[in-house]
């Protein structure tokens, strides 16, 4: 404290009350209050009487005493000090305060003149203000856009998210790079053009553009900017926003929407509306289209038996090889499983066939399934624009049906749909989606015909027939519905379920009291095709605890030549499970008969043809007999089918033939009548021999 000092003002208890703020003079020796003004009463809340005397020390908070004591003997005579601190009123609460102090001359001696500044509000304001402040900072920082504000064309604030976007620290872009740096060249006179409007006080409105990052790669982004100040200078302040994940999610969908995803090509809609287009052009340019219908053949034997996996590969290489056959302009579309469509604008007859011919000798070259090599032909039916169809639906139609046709014909080929095929391959179309619905609503059935031993007259077996009760036509043939079955690919679900059918039936009858009944079930070519057949068969064996000589399969000729290796496999698979094999309509097949002694063959079936003529055609009795004779040469059993009458029962007895089956003896019936038949100790009289 600087007693010494000359004093330069002196103040009057008069003057003291026209000060607006508290005021205090005290004595710098004995720190005693000489006076104060009203203002000062009320903020402290005491009386004059306590306040003036007591020392200005009792009026600050106890952690700021010494502070003050230190202050005070700091003060100068002639210059105003200032000091903050925590003051206290008379009711013992404190408030923040900041005092000017300066030496006065009072009632003639040296006095301290005090003047207080409630700091509460400011400093509350200050404190709101800082945390709004950190608000901001921390919801710009955890803002998952980018937020920037920008004055002069630069940067004057950017967010974290938004140094991400471009890869740029905060440091390199404030104050250093405008949005012209972070956009492609094409696109800066636009933003020039944007940053002058929103400078004008312009409001914008969110607009794409293309971002540069600071390695120099690309990406969409949005951006909305909004005129604004900073620090109390026009500014303005945006978003932006990334939209490369938004963006690549709408791929996905369009790719999702419009193609297929195993193989990449255009999917049914994609195809429809290039397919809209096509035949919009050549209805308006007289000019013509075609449109193909490719079915892979046999490709559900391969998908089956070298598993899905294998399956998609294929169906993705066999797209490769059609996408590379045809010309850029034509569309090859998958509609699903192994269907394909060519689209070719501009094509007639002549180039279809051509393009069928290519297509036909690009699918010769076996296909490269990793370290196998596999060979997959094509059916393919051609539908020309206008003639066979005026729309797509129309068209693809016409294709589909002529595909049929090209099945029929032997695969492997192709086929101009002409107005005549309609109608058979429409009726084998619909048989198709009926047949479909037909399994799963429990319209198929199972009707038994007795195997009869020729000697005993006694029943040693029953074949198991498929029946189909259409519920508006009534009873369908198989005769007309299994080639439908074997040609969709149904007859492997069919198939499988006649298995479980019969196997489980004759269980039953064998639980029942005839342990030694056989079961006879017709096999299609696919079904033996497929590697698995023996593991289907077996397994369902296990499942009922049946030996496998409960079980007898018949087999057509055909389907023993067809693929003789992989039958010869499978079947030595199912003989040493005690399985039967037999020959089914034997002699209406492949004259060569080597195959009989390659196969653990168990039985001949000798077709009904030659059995109905046997006693009147000299032809069918040799042939017959001829039979006979080559299955007693490989210790074969034979059955004759088709028996319907004595005189034919009687010469196949005559020759000694072990089995006959037939009207003579029963109609294929349902299980409860089979039932009936074997209950009946001994048989009707007619079928006595
Ligand atoms: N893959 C499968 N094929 C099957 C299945 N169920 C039947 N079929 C095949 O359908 C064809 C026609 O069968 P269906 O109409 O049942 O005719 C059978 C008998 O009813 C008939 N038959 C029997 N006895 C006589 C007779 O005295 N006269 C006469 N005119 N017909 C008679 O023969 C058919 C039995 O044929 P087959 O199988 O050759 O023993 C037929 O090719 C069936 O194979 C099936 O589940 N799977």
């Amino acid at each position: 404290m600087k007693l010494g000092a000359p004093v330069d003002a002196s103040l009057s208890a008069a003057q003291l009350s026209l000060f607006p703020l508290p005021v205090l003079v005290y004595d710098p020796v004995t720190l005693r209050v000489l006076e104060v003004n009203d203002v000062a009463l009320r903020w402290f809340g005491h009386q004059r009487e306590t306040m003036v005397g007591s020392q200005v020390i009792d009026m600050v908070a106890n952690d700021y005493v010494d502070r003050m004591m230190g202050y005070i003997a700091g003060l100068s005579d002639t210059d105003w000090s200032s000091g903050e601190w925590q003051l206290r009123r008379a009711d013992g609460s404190c408030f923040e305060a900041r005092s000017f102090s300066r030496g006065i001359e009072w009632e003639g001696r040296r006095a301290r003149l005090a003047v207080v500044e409630d700091l509460t509000e400011p400093r509350r304001h200050m404190r709101a203000l800082e945390e709004s402040e950190q608000q901001y900072r921390a919801t710009m920082g955890a803002a998952l856009v980018g937020v920037y504000v920008l004055q002069d064309f630069r940067f004057r604030y950017v967010n974290p998210e938004l140094c991400r976007y471009f890869g740029y620290s905060a440091d390199e872009l404030v104050d250093k790079l405008g949005p012209l740096d972070l956009v492609v060249a094409e696109e800066r006179e636009y933003v020039r053009e944007q940053l002058a409007r929103r400078a004008r006080g312009e409001p914008g409105h969110p607009f794409e553009l293309t971002g540069l990052r600071r390695d120099g790669s690309h990406f969409p982004f949005m951006v909305f900017g909004a005129p604004s100040t900073w620090r109390g200078q026009p500014a303005s302040v945006g978003t932006v926003f990334d939209l490369s994940e938004i963006k690549a999610a709408e791929d996905r969908i369009r790719q999702l929407a419009y193609f297929d995803p195993l193989t990449g090509l255009p999917n049914r809609s994609l195809l429809e509306d290039r397919a809209g287009q096509v035949l919009v052009r050549a209805g308006r340019d007289r000019r013509a289209a075609t449109l193909m219908f490719i079915d892979l053949d046999r490709f559900k034997t391969v998908n089956d038996s070298l598993g899905h996996l294998m399956g998609d590969q294929l169906l993705r290489l066999a797209g490769q090889r059609l996408r590379d056959s045809v010309r850029l302009s034509d569309t090859v579309a998958r509609l699903g499983g192994d269907e394909f469509i060519v689209l070719a604008p501009d094509t007639g007859a002549e180039g279809a066939v051509r393009l069928a011919e290519k297509i036909l000798e690009v699918f010769a070259a076996p296909f490269d399934l990793d370290d196998r090599e596999l060979t997959i032909s094509p059916s393919i039916g051609i539908a020309r624009y206008p003639d066979d169809g005026k729309d797509f639906p129309a068209l693809l139609q016409s294709a589909d049906i002529a595909m049929y046709q090209a099945k029929r014909e032997g695969r492997n080929g192709f086929r101009m749909f002409s107005i005549e095929m309609n109608a058979p391959i429409l009726e084998s179309l619909l048989l198709e989606t009926q047949l479909r619905r037909a399994l799963d609503h429990g319209q198929l059935s199972l009707v038994y015909q007795p195997m009869v031993d020729i000697a005993s007259g006694r029943i040693v077996g029953a074949e198991a027939l498929l029946r189909w009760q259409h519920p508006q036509h009534g009873e369908i043939s198989p005769v007309r519905f299994i080639p439908v079955a074997e040609e969709s690919g149904l007859i492997l679900p069919i198939g499988e379920w006649v298995l479980e059918q019969a196997l489980g039936q004759v269980q039953r009858w064998r639980a029942a009291g005839h342990p030694d009944l056989v079961m006879a079930v017709n096999l299609s070519a696919l079904q033996f095709e497929r590697l698995n057949i023996s593991n289907t068969v077996l397994r369902l064996l296990d499942h009922y605890g049946l030996p496998g000589s409960a079980l007898e399969l018949e087999l057509t000729e055909s389907v023993l030549m067809e693929d003789a290796e992989r039958a010869v496999a499978a079947m030595l698979n199912l003989a040493d499970r005690g399985v039967r094999l037999s020959v089914d309509d034997f002699g209406t097949g492949y004259s060569s008969l080597a195959y009989l002694t390659r196969l653990p063959l168990a039985k001949l079936k000798i077709d009904r043809s030659f059995v109905r003529n046997i006693p009147s055609d000299a032809s069918a009795r040799s042939v017959a007999r001829t039979i006979l004779d080559l299955a007693r040469s490989l210790a074969l059993e034979v059955i004759a089918e088709g028996v319907e009458n004595e005189a034919q029962l009687l010469l196949l007895r005559e020759w000694c033939c072990d089995q006959a089956q037939g009207y003579l003896y029963s109609r294929p019936v349902p299980a409860r009548a089979f039932e009936a038949l074997l209950r009946a100790a001994t048989l009707p009289p007619q079928m006595q021999a």
